[in-house]
C-alpha cells in the first residue's frame, strides 16, 4: 500500500488526457509556420488537405456557402500540382494538398516573411509595418494594405498577385476592427496559423451565445 511519488507529489496522477501536438501527428517532427498555416485545414490531420477539408476549414472561420466554395476550388487546384511530391501521383480530380511539401506553393508578388523552406523571418515581418502603416504604427488600413500590394507585385506575375491579393483581402475581411484596421498581432497570427484558430473558438463561441438568447 505504499504511496506512489506521483500522489506524494500533490495527487497528479489524474492527469488529463492532453490532444496530440502537430508534431506528434506529423510524424515526430516540428511543424515550420507555413506548415502550421496549412495544417488548420487539414482537418484529420492525415497530412493531405482534400477539398473537403478545406471548404469545412473555410466554413470554420466565418466564410459563407459561397465564398468557402469558391475558395476551395482556388485553393486547391492551385495548390495541389505544386505540393504533390514528386514520387507521388495523386488520383484525377482529388486535389490534394500536401503538408509536408507546402513551401513548394510559394507563390510570387508575396512579402518574403515566409522563406522559400516555410519558416518565419522576423525582419521582413517587420518592413510591412515600418514601410505601410503610416495611420499608427501596429496596425494597417484598407488603402495601406493596398499600398502593400502593390509594392510586393513581381513583374509579369499575374498569378502571384491574385493569390496575394485574395489571401491579403480575405484576412482584412475576416480580421479587421470595427475602425478598419488590420492589427500587427493579428498578421504575426497567420504566419503560424493561430488565427484561424482563433476565428474558430469566436465563430463557436459566437453561435453558442446565440443559440441561448
Ligand atoms: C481564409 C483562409 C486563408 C487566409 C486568409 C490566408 C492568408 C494568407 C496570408 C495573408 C499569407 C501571407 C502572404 C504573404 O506573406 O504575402 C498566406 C500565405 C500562404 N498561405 Fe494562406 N491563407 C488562407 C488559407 C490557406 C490555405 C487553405 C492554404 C493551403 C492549404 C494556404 C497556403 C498558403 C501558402 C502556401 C502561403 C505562402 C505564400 C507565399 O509566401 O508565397 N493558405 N496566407
Ligand atoms: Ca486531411
Amino acid at each position: 500500500m505504499g504511496s506512489r511519488p506521483a500522489d506524494a507529489a500533490g495527487g497528479q496522477q489524474q492527469q488529463q488526457a492532453e490532444e496530440p501536438s502537430m508534431a506528434d501527428v506529423y510524424g515526430g517532427h516540428e511543424l515550420t509556420p507555413l506548415q502550421k498555416h496549412a495544417a488548420f485545414f487539414d482537418r484529420n490531420r492525415d497530412g493531405i488537405i482534400y477539398p473537403s477539408e478545406t471548404y469545412q476549414g473555410l466554413r470554420a472561420i466565418g466564410c459563407g456557402v459561397v465564398l468557402s466554395a469558391a475558395g476551395t476550388v482556388f485553393i486547391n487546384v492551385f495548390l495541389s500540382s505544386k505540393t504533390v511530391p514528386a514520387n507521388v501521383k495523386p488520383p484525377a480530380f482529388k486535389f490534394p494538398i500536401y503538408v509536408k511539401t507546402i513551401q513548394q506553393g510559394k507563390h510570387g508578388s508575396d512579402t518574403d516573411v515566409y522563406d522559400t523552406q516555410g519558416r518565419f523571418v522576423p525582419e521582413k515581418f517587420e518592413e510591412i509595418f515600418k514601410k505601410h502603416a503610416h495611420t499608427r504604427p501596429d496596425a494597417l488600413t484598407d488603402k495601406e494594405l493596398g499600398e502593400m500590394l502593390k509594392a510586393n507585385r513581381d513583374p509579369k506575375d499575374f498569378a502571384g498577385r491574385v493569390g496575394a491579393f485574395v489571401e491579403w483581402r480575405l484576412l482584412y475581411a475576416l480580421c479587421k476592427d470595427k475602425e478598419g484596421f488590420l492589427h500587427k498581432e493579428t498578421v504575426k497570427a497567420v504566419y503560424d496559423g493561430s488565427v484561424f484558430e482563433k476565428l474558430e473558438r469566436e465563430k463557436k463561441e459566437a453561435k453558442e451565445f446565440a443559440k441561448k438568447k
